[in-house]
């Protein structure tokens, strides 16, 4: 693992990256050879057809599955060639990952699934720092509850809490609102563009055109490739261009 010192716009980098899965007449290229710069700051939805690639996308930008060939960078620094602890170490302190099925631990309380990974990073977590993830995504009041006491959209904010709380330079979301009924996914959409707004970089893969809609940029993959991009698009204008790729 390298790291350089050079000021970066870019949350993460993926440079030339292919990713595949089988072999013979079933290998699949599920990412194939892919160029792509996530910049700070700023909120990307990534869309396209059933099986084109979006999460394994998302996986490989986040340091959870390893590309077969090319590069990914997080900043300054190339995640390619770390060794698995050290892999695991990013994961724990420079990465945030929420998704679909919110995956909280059902025994545990909101403030104990959010105080996890500080746990899981070996730092002592503040009570403090704590509720303050819970107050910011609306739930300072719900701390003590279990996850089947919360609603599917309560859930998933303290999943977005507990992906916040060590401060991630990148928050990834793997269909966020996918579980959600409309009212709940607006809140969830609505705690992600304040945060996108106050400066935090997401990384959001969805199939829901109106979710895609509230980020700042949408990239869209076909067969493994990005094939296009919409910057400032409405809902409309997304689903209008998923659609000609679907056909
Ligand atoms: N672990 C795996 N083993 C074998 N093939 C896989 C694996 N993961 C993904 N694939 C294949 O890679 C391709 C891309 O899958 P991926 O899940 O990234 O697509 P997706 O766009 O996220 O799909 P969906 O919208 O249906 O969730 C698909 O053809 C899929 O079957």
């Amino acid at each position: 693992m390298t790291t350089t010192s050079t000021p970066t716009t870019t949350a993460v980098a993926l440079r030339g990256v292919s990713r595949g899965y089988g072999r013979g007449a079933t290998a699949v290229r599920a990412v194939d050879d892919v160029d792509v710069e996530f910049r700070r700051g700023t909120w990307t939805a990534v869309m396209g057809p059933s099986g084109s690639g979006k999460s394994t996308l998302l996986h490989l930008a986040a340091g959870l599955e390893r590309a077969d060939s090319g590069r990914v960078l997080l900043g300054d620094t190339d995640i390619t060639a770390a060794s698995d602890n050290e892999l695991t170490a990013l994961r724990r302190t420079r990465i945030g990952f929420v998704f679909q099925s919110f995956n909280l631990i059902g025994s545990l309380s909101a403030e104990q699934n959010v105080a996890l990974p500080l746990r899981l990073a070996r730092r002592r977590p503040g009570r403090a720092q704590v509720r303050q993830a819970l107050d910011d995504v609306g739930l300072g009041d719900r701390a003590r509850h279990r996850p089947r006491e919360l609603s599917g959209g309560q859930q998933q904010r303290v999943a977005i809490a507990r992906a916040m709380v060590t401060a991630p330079e990148v928050l990834f979301a793997d269909e966020p609102t996918g579980a959600l009924d409309s009212t709940a996914a607006r809140t969830v959409l609505d705690l992600l563009r304040a945060m996108a707004d106050r400066g935090q970089s997401i990384v959001m893969v969805t199939h829901d055109p109106a979710a895609a809609a509230r980020a700042d940029g949408v990239l869209f993959l076909r067969d493994g490739r990005l094939v296009d991009h919409l910057a400032g698009a409405s809902a409309r204008e997304v689903a209008d261009r998923l659609v000609a790729l679907e056909r």
